[in-house]
C-alpha cells in the first residue's frame, strides 16, 4: 500500500527525516530537484524555453534548484522568483544563490511591480510558486499572476502540487486562482485531491517521484487513506490446493435480472464464474431461464415465481453468500422480494445497481443489510442513498460517514474508485482507463467481487482486490481492443490474464 498523507503530515514526515536520517534540509530539497529534473528531461526537449516561477518557500526553492540543473543541461532556462514579503525560506534563499552563481542567469525577484513575460505555446512553465504549504486560497498579487499563467497557451507543469490548490479538501477554494497544469510531478506521496475528478483540470497528468523518506516515519504516520498497488493483491490470494473439490470454493448465489436486463445477470454471472468460485446459482425470473442456461452452461439457475422480474425471496440455506442487484429492475414486488431477503441473510452480502436504488427508496432495508457487506455503487446510485453532493471530496466523505454509521464496505466507482470500510478507511485502486465506462462493466465488478466473498476472502479483502482485478482486467482489454472498440465482455475474457499478470 502506498499511504496519502494530508499535506501537514508530509511535513512531519520531512522534519523526521531530517533530523533520524539525516539530512540537510537543502540535500532533501536538492533530492527532489533531481528527482523532477530526471522526469522532466524525459518529456521535454531543449527545443523549448522553459520559464520557471518560484515562490518563497521549499516550492520555490524546489523551482531554483530545477532552473539551475536545468541550466547545467543547457536548457534555455528564464526564472522569476516572487518575493512580496521579502522573506525566502532558508533552502530558497540558498538555491537563490546557486541559481545566481551561474553566469549570465536570466532572473528576475519580483517584489511589487511585474510585467509577465509573453509566453508561447511552444513554452514550459515550471509552477513553483507553492505547494503543500499553501495554507489560504490564492489572492491579490499571487492569483493574478496565475490567472495570467493559465490564460496563456504555454505548457504548464507543476512542481509538487499545482500551486493554488489544496492537497485535500478543494470545497472553499477559489477554482479561479489554481495553476490549470498539463502535467503534476509530485513528491513520494499522490495527493487526496488528485483522485476527484473535479480537480483533474488543474492536475493534469500526474506523477509520483520518489525521493528518500525516512521509512520509520512513513510507517509510522497515520493515516486513513491508502493507494492499492498489485504486490498487495498478488499477495490476498492463496494457492489452489491439489486435493480440492468445487465445494472448497464456495456457492454464490445472484439474484439479477429482469426482462429486457437479463444481460447484466449474464454479465455479472460470467465474471463470477471466472473468478475463482466453486458453484453459482443465479435466481431469474423465468423469462431468463433459456438465455442463461446456454449461454453460461456452468452456471446453475434457481427461477423466480414471476417470468419477468424478482418476486420471491429464494431459500438461502445452501449458499456461501450472495450478490443481489445488476439488472434487477424497480418493481414494488422485488422491493418487498429484497426487504425479505436481507431479513433473511447473515453474512456481508454484495449489493449493487437496483438493490441499492431499491434501498435508497426503502430506506428501511437499510438495517437489514449484514454488517460488512458490500455496497458498489457509481457516484448517482450513492447520491440516491445519501443525500447529493457537490463534490467528489464531498461525495468521498459522506461515503466514509455512511460506511462507518451503517457498518458497511463502500465501494465507490469512479476513475479511481474508493473502497470506503466500515473502519473509516478508505483504498483507491487508480488502474483501469475510460474504456471501462461502458455499460456492463459494473456488473462484472458485482460478479468478481461476489466470487471472491464466495470463496471466503474477507468483505474488505474482496471488494479491493475485485476492484484492482476488474481494472487490470480493463488495462489488459483496452490493450487488446481498444478503449473505444472494448466492451463489458472483454472484461471477463480478460479477467483470467488479469490473474495471471497479478499474482
Ligand atoms: N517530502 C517532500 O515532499 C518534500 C517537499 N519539498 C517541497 O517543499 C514544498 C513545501 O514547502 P513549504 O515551504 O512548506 O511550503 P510552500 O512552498 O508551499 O509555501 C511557502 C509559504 O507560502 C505561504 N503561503 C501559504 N499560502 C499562501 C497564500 N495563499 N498566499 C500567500 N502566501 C501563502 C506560507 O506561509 C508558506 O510559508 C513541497 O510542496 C515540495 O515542493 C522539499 O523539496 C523537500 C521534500
Ligand atoms: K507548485
Amino acid at each position: 500500500m502506498i499511504k496519502i498523507f494530508a499535506t501537514e503530515k508530509v511535513k512531519d514526515i520531512d522534519k523526521y527525516t531530517i533530523l533520524n536520517m539525516p539530512i540537510a534540509p537543502i540535500d532533501l530539497v536538492e533530492e527532489a530537484v533531481t528527482a523532477f529534473v530526471n522526469e522532466f528531461r524525459n518529456h521535454y526537449s531543449k527545443m523549448h524555453r522553459i520559464v520557471v516561477f518560484a515562490g518563497q518557500g521549499n516550492n520555490g526553492a524546489d523551482a531554483l534548484g530545477i532552473a539551475r540543473q536545468l541550466l547545467d543541461e543547457s536548457y534555455k532556462v528564464i526564472v522569476y522568483l516572487f518575493n512580496p514579503t521579502g522573506y525566502l525560506s532558508p533552502e530558497c534563499a540558498e538555491n537563490k544563490r546557486r541559481l545566481l552563481n551561474i553566469d549570465q542567469v536570466e532572473f528576475t525577484e519580483i517584489r511589487d511591480n511585474f510585467i509577465p513575460p509573453y509566453l508561447s505555446s511552444r513554452d514550459v512553465v515550471i509552477d513553483g510558486l507553492f505547494g503543500s504549504g499553501l495554507n489560504r486560497p490564492l489572492s491579490g498579487g499571487f492569483a493574478g499572476l496565475v490567472k495570467y499563467i493559465n490564460s496563456t497557451p504555454a505548457e504548464i507543469v507543476s512542481i509538487d502540487i499545482p500551486s493554488g490548490l489544496f492537497g485535500e479538501d478543494n470545497r472553499e477554494n477559489d477554482k479561479d486562482c489554481i495553476i490549470r497544469a498539463n502535467k503534476t510531478f509530485t513528491f513520494n506521496f499522490p495527493k487526496l485531491s488528485f483522485l476527484m475528478p473535479e480537480n483533474e483540470v488543474y492536475v493534469g497528468e500526474w506523477k509520483v517521484l520518489n525521493i528518500n523518506m525516512h521509512p520509520q516515519a512513513v510507517a509510522d504516520t497515520p493515516t486513513n487513506y491508502y493507494l492499492v498497488t498489485e504486490e498487495d493483491i498478488a499477495c490476498v490470494f492463496q494457492p489452489r490446493k491439489r486435493f480440492t473439490h468445487k465445494g472448497t470454493y464456495g456457492h454464490a448465489l445472484l439474484v439479477a435480472g429482469s426482462r429486457g436486463k437479463l444481460g447484466a445477470a449474464q454479465l455479472s454471472a460470467g465474471a463470477c464464474l471466472r473468478s475463482g468460485v466453486g458453484m453459482l446459482t443465479v435466481h431469474l425470473p423465468k423469462c431468463g431461464e433459456l438465455m442463461m442456461q446456454t449461454a453460461l452452461p456452468e452456471a446453475m439457475v434457481d427461477l423466480d415465481a414471476h417470468t419477468d422480474f424478482f418476486t420471491v425471496a429464494p431459500d438461502i440455506t445452501p449458499y456461501t453468500t450472495l450478490g443481489v442487484g445488476p439488472g434487477l429492475g424497480q418493481q414494488i414486488e422485488t422491493a418487498v422480494a429484497l426487504d425479505e431477503l436481507m431479513s433473511a441473510v447473515i453474512k456481508p452480502v454484495v449489493l449493487d445497481a437496483d438493490a441499492l436504488n431499491l434501498i435508497a427508496s426503502n430506506k428501511d432495508i437499510l438495517n437489514k443489510i449484514p454488517t460488512r457487506s458490500i455496497l458498489t455503487p457509481h457516484p448517482k446510485e450513492f447520491d440516491r442513498l445519501a443525500g447529493a453532493s457537490n463534490s467528489a471530496y464531498e461525495r468521498l466523505q459522506k461515503a466514509r460517514e455512511f460506511a462507518k454509521e451503517h457498518r458497511l464496505c463502500v465501494v465507490l466507482k469512479d476513475a479511481y474508485t474508493a473502497i470506503c470500510t466500515s473502519e473509516g478507511n478508505v483504498y483507491y485502486s487508480v488502474c483501469g482507463n475510460p474504456g471501462m465506462a461502458t455499460a456492463g462493466s459494473g456488473d462484472v465488478l458485482t460478479g468478481i467481487i461476489l466470487g471472491l466473498l464466495a470463496q471466503g476472502y474477507e468483505p474488505e479483502t474482496a471488494a479491493v482486490a475485485g476492484v484492482f482485478l476488474h481494472g487490470t482486467a480493463g488495462d489488459l482489454a483496452a490493450a487488446q481492443w481498444s478503449e473505444r472498440g472494448m466492451i463489458a465482455g472483454d472484461l471477463i475474457d480478460s479477467l483470467g490474464k488479469a490473474f495471471k499478470q497479478v499474482i
